[in-house]
């Protein structure tokens, strides 16, 4: 079996090869397949950013495709970065700024006000119309300074109290054990009778 991942986030694809080829599930990056300009993100929520993305590269394939829409909520920054988590530090910034950004606006917020939430919605779009989607969430607080260099995005600052190490610290197989991605694509895979 294989699954076009609809994403051109390297550090998605290595998460997703990671937890599906030890189920002899096959990978393929959608910009492997087909050059096309990757879709606006216009929706308001992870789910609608989610096939969005998923929508687009099955049409663009013919193809299923499996897209992943995530981020970073914090709660002392109601809910912020969020769907704009990406694109927080402007349009087109990357991880560092993004990075950046976070540490100046929690400047003010004592360490144990800084709780957060990665969040991913995926959504599964297949040519005949059927769609199938799952979600997921995971509890972090944000720390002032970056540590470790697994991962990528929000990972370095993203501390994990239950490994007590920040998320890009820790091993793929333990990120995919715990991750919103990880728990999404387990969701995912059973709606799919996939284990
Ligand atoms: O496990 C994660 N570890 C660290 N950071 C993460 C994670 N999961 C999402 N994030 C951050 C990265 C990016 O700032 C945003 C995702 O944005 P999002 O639009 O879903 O992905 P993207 O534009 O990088 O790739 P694509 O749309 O092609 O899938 O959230
Ligand atoms: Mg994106």
């Amino acid at each position: 079996m294989k699954i076009v991942v609809a994403t051109h986030n390297k550090g998605k694809l290595r998460e997703f090869k990671a937890a599906l080829e030890p189920l002899g599930i096959e990978t393929v990056s959608v910009g492997d397949i087909v050059a096309v300009p990757e879709p606006e993100e216009t929706g308001t929520t992870f789910l609608e950013n989610a096939r969005i993305k998923a929508q687009y590269y099955m049409k663009a394939t013919q193809l299923p495709c499996l897209a992943d829409d995530s981020g970073l909520a914090v709660d002392s920054l109601g809910g912020e970065p969020g769907v704009y988590s990406a694109r927080y530090a402007g349009e087109a910034c990357d991880d560092e700024a993004n990075n950046r950004k976070l540490v100046s606006a929690l400047r003010e917020v004592p360490f144990e006000k800084r709780t957060a939430h990665y969040v991913c919605e995926l959504v599964l779009a297949y040519p005949d119309g059927r769609e199938v989607k799952a979600t997921g969430c995971c509890d972090g607080i944000i720390q002032d300074k970056p540590v470790g260099d697994g991962g990528f995005g929000y990972d370095s600052y993203f501390y994990v109290p239950q490994f007590q190490k920040t998320m890009a610290q820790i091993s793929m197989e333990e990120k995919n054990a715990i991750s919103h991605r990880g728990l999404a694509l387990q969701n995912l895979l059973q709606q799919l009778k996939i284990d």
